[in-house]
């Protein structure tokens, strides 16, 4: 898959680029409402023998648009561009939200986007809005195309009677719901981050924590216990993770942290990257009254953690 970032006003598109199919969106998460688009579009191209391309925006747009409760994210860049080359997309677009690309009429954004890319075909979700504050719709993009390539508007994709959407999959993370949040995106979520020190506690009560910093704005699910399968270097363990602000220990912890203890693993990761993918919710975090306590409800944590990884595995190689 290659990647081109475009500028707007466009600089580096090929004048004799042959012509595509293009699904645009913002996709965070690329849960499987937007899998459903991309894939129809990747579909597309399969029949029209003509290489299928995605139109993502960066920054998120909602987090230019100063948008609060979205300045964070599900998938940074780099995970939603090895999410797209494995549904088989051949170019990413990553369009810079910028001042001025924000202003783009929706006349604009066809003319001097979607027509120098000689797009054939363009797919969109039902709700895809465009242009300056989002006044163009599906239906306005069918209009503005003029004929000179078709628009597929992809309805709503619904699981357990409710619309697959960016919002309901932070809404489940954010309740710890993870096993809802991985229905929602096909995959279960993901954190990557950054081994770093912490208290170095944790070797003392039998279970060394790889403190992780994440490289991302992501949305953190709720505090509480999790089953986990981390991947340190090409390796992936099983494990279990606290999210939280170890009440057992400090006062009044401003940001969670997140601490995972990999099973059969003994090895010092400071420094290195893991990628976390939950797998289950165990249960809250608490505040206990003595270290011997926590020290056996972490050890009950881990039993039922490993029960799940191997739940995990076997449904997997099934
Ligand atoms: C599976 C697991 C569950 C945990 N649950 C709690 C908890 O309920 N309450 C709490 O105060 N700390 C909890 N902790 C955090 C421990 O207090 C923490 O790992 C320990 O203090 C080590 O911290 P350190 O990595 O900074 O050395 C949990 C840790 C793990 C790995
Ligand atoms: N099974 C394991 N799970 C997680 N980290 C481990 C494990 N075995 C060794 N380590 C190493 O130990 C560190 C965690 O030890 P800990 O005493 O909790 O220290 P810290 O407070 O610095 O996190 C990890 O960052 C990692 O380098």
């Amino acid at each position: 898959m290659q990647t081109v970032e475009l500028q707007y006003p466009l600089q580096n598109v090929e004048p004799n680029a042959g012509p595509q199919v293009l699904a645009i969106g913002d996709f965070d998460g690329v849960h499987l409402g937007h899998q459903e688009v991309i894939q129809r579009a990747v579909q597309r191209g399969v029949e029209l023998h003509m290489p299928a391309a995605i139109m993502t925006f960066h920054p998120h747009p909602r987090q230019m648009l100063g948008l609060d409760t979205y300045t964070k994210i599900l998938t940074p860049l780099a995970a939603k561009q090895s999410l797209l080359r494995q549904l088989r997309v051949n170019t990413t677009y990553i369009v810079n939200f910028s001042e001025t690309f924000m202003r783009l009429t929706p006349e604009q954004f066809v003319e001097n986007i979607l027509i120098p890319l000689r797009v054939n075909s363009v797919f969109v979700g039902f709700d895809f809005t465009f242009g300056h504050k989002g006044a163009g719709t599906p239906d306005t993009l069918c209009e503005l195309a003029k004929g000179r390539f078709t628009v597929e508007i992809v309805r709503q994709f619904s699981l357990h009677g409710s619309k697959v959407s960016s919002t309901l999959v932070r809404e489940q993370l954010l309740r710890g719901d993870v096993r809802e949040a991985t229905a929602l995106l096909g995959r279960p979520y993901r954190l990557r981050g950054t081994v770093v020190h912490g208290e170095a506690r944790g070797r003392t009560i039998g279970f060394p924590t790889a403190n992780l910093q994440v490289s991302d704005p992501y949305v953190i699910p709720a505090n509480g216990v999790y089953a986990v399968e981390a991947r340190v270097g090409s390796k992936v363990y099983g494990g279990v993770m606290n999210i939280g602000v170890k009440p057992t220990f400090e006062a009044d912890l401003a940001e969670p942290t997140l601490e995972v203890h990999l099973f059969d693993f003994a090895q010092e990761i400071y420094g290195e990257e893991v990628e976390v993918s939950l797998l289950a919710y165990i249960r809250q975090e608490r505040k206990f009254s003595s270290i011997q306590e926590l020290i056996a409800q972490i050890a009950s944590d881990a039993d039922q953690a490993r029960h799940v990884v191997r739940e995990v595995k076997s449904v997997q190689s099934s």
